[in-house]
């Protein structure tokens, strides 16, 4: 690790995959960069999110596809090995050790200040006794944590978070999980998966900012997996009692459980980062403009990408934003007019258009752009059609009982695509077909003409194409 010089280009930061991102682009145009990092490198994605609750997940899915189809369904004798798919997590995790992500950095030109970073006036970080002070920027990447639901006691029991939930060496005998997103539902399945006996409490539906029908059938995946789904409770009050947790229903009812997850949303790690002396409430998200520069800052100098900007906390939109503010970035250091319009590498047009996501719950939920009703609120003439995968013949060549659906929301006065949203096994691996038909405002009259192969589950856009009339 290089000892900081004081004056660089830019200051990055965080060191998640938001900032590594930004901080590699700009030197990568001939820029120098600082990035602080107050824990590891990489960020929560590589260490307490994206890669230890997919390392988790993976390996129920792979027994899930071996069990799907005849043949192999009767090579399977046993269930998950949690000891062995906990080691594989580890490793995933990298053991919780940043060497490999540093040696990147530093490989990349970039030069990593381990330690908290606070802003203390324009073009100024410092961290501990080190002032940094940036030629053209600071780019704010300090991602997000766990925010406690506002239940008695909460705070006070030592409660799973997302930290706990994709770190934890042992599995819990029963889990109760509090909220139905994307965390809720991801780690519902993996627990139970492994073993534990596991509740959610959901206000709603499940996974809410989604079609209807990815909630649905995760639901469904879930009950089949053995988790008791309770929708409409809420929990009012926890404490822990001999070692065990007690959760206190607004019914009257009480649920025992050994661990409870705090999967209720997220909130920018923003408290202790100096937006005082720059005139930001500290605590806040920070709003930004398409080129990720912080709209209520003066002097174009303040960026902020990736989770704390509030735009899509998902780490390839972070990593995403990080491409543009970088463009940005170098382009205005070196005195370029900025022409701010849709689609240009300055611009995160995306976020707005086009923010693809996979949920890799049994089954998988995968999506991109608009759901019917975002669609409908933002104006379009819209026309939607579904269609089973299942009946695919793709489909079930995979699974013998494949079960999965798709939606493919259509703007009508423009004939093309604007949202899609799939349902079933492996679905993950359809959405960027999506995303590019999405991003490219690709006419249906000429997505007609991309052939699907024969026989992929990827014929399933032929088949939406057919349901839509063409
Ligand atoms: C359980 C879980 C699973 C997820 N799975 C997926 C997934 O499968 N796919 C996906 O796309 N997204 C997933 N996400 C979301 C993804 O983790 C985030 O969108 C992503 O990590 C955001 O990246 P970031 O760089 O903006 O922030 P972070 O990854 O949070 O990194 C921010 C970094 O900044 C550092 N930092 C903070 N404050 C300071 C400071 N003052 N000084 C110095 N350093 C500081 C932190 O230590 C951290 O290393 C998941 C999230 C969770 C919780
Ligand atoms: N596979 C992936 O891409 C992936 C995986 C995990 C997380 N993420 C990202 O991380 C972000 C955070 O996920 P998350 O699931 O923590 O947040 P979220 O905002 O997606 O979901 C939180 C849920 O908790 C519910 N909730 C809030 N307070 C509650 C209460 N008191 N009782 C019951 N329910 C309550 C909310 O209604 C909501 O449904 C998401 O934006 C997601 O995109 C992505």
């Amino acid at each position: 690790m290089s000892e900081p010089s004081h004056q660089y280009d830019v200051i990055v930061v965080g060191g998640g995959p938001t900032g590594e991102n930004a901080a590699a682009r700009v030197v990568e145009a001939g820029l120098s960069a600082a990035m602080v990092e107050s824990e590891l490198v990489g960020g929560e994605c590589s260490y307490w999110a994206c890669m230890p609750s997919k390392a988790l997940l993976r390996p129920a899915a792979a027994l899930a596809d071996a069990k799907a189809v005849a043949g192999s369904r009767e090579a399977v004798t046993g269930t998950l090995d949690a000891a062995a798919v906990l080691a594989r997590r580890d490793d995933f995790a990298t053991h919780w050790k940043d060497d490999g992500q540093v040696a990147w950095a530093e490989g990349a030109g970039i030069t990593v200040v381990r330690g908290h970073g606070r802003l203390t006036g324009e073009k100024q970080v410092t961290v501990g006794e080190a002032e940094l002070t940036a030629a053209h920027a600071v780019v704010l990447c300090t991602g997000s944590d766990a925010a406690l639901p506002a239940i008695e006691g909460i705070a006070d029991i030592g409660v799973w978070t997302s930290r706990e939930a994709t770190s934890a060496q042992a599995v819990p005998g029963r889990l109760v999980v509090i909220g139905g997103g994307v965390v809720g539902c991801e780690m519902a399945a993996a627990w139970s998966a492994l073993g534990s006996q596991v509740t959610m409490l959901v206000r709603s539906g499940l996974l809410g900012g989604l079609e209807p029908l990815a909630g649905k059938a995760v639901q469904a995946g879930l009950k089949a997996a053995g988790v008791d789904v309770r929708s409409g409770v809420q929990a009012t009050d926890v404490v822990r009692e001999a070692g065990m947790v007690v959760v206190t229903l607004d019914n009257g009812q009480t649920l025992e459980c050994d661990e409870l997850l705090a999967a209720a949303g997220r909130r920018p790690k923003t408290d202790d980062l100096g937006l005082e002396t720059v005139g930001l409430r500290p605590g806040s998200w920070l709003d930004v403009d398409d080129t990720c520069q912080v709209t209520a800052v003066d002097g174009g100098w303040l960026y902020a990408a990736g989770d704390v900007n509030h735009r899509a906390l998902l780490t390839h939109m972070g990593k995403y934003q990080a491409r543009v503010c970088a463009a940005a970035i170098v382009a205005r250091a070196q005195k370029q007019e900025l022409p701010i319009k849709p689609y240009v590498p300055w611009t995160a047009t995306a976020d707005r258009t086009a923010v693809p996501q996979i949920v890799f719950t049994h089954p998988e939920v995968a999506a991109v752009g608009m759901t019917e009703r975002q669609a409908r609120a933002a104006g379009l003439r819209v026309r939607a059609v579904e269609y089973p995968i299942g009946r695919v013949a793709g489909a079930s060549l995979y699974a013998d009982s494949y079960d999965g659906t798709a939606k493919m929301v259509v703007d009508i006065t423009r004939d093309v695509i604007v949202g899609v949203t799939l349902t079933g096994p492996n679905v993950g691996e359809l959405i960027h077909a999506a995303t590019v038909a999405v991003v490219g405002e690709v006419p249906l009259s000429r997505l007609w003409h991309a052939v699907p192969s024969y026989p992929a589950v990827s014929e399933i856009w032929l088949r939406l194409l057919e349901t839509y009339g063409l």
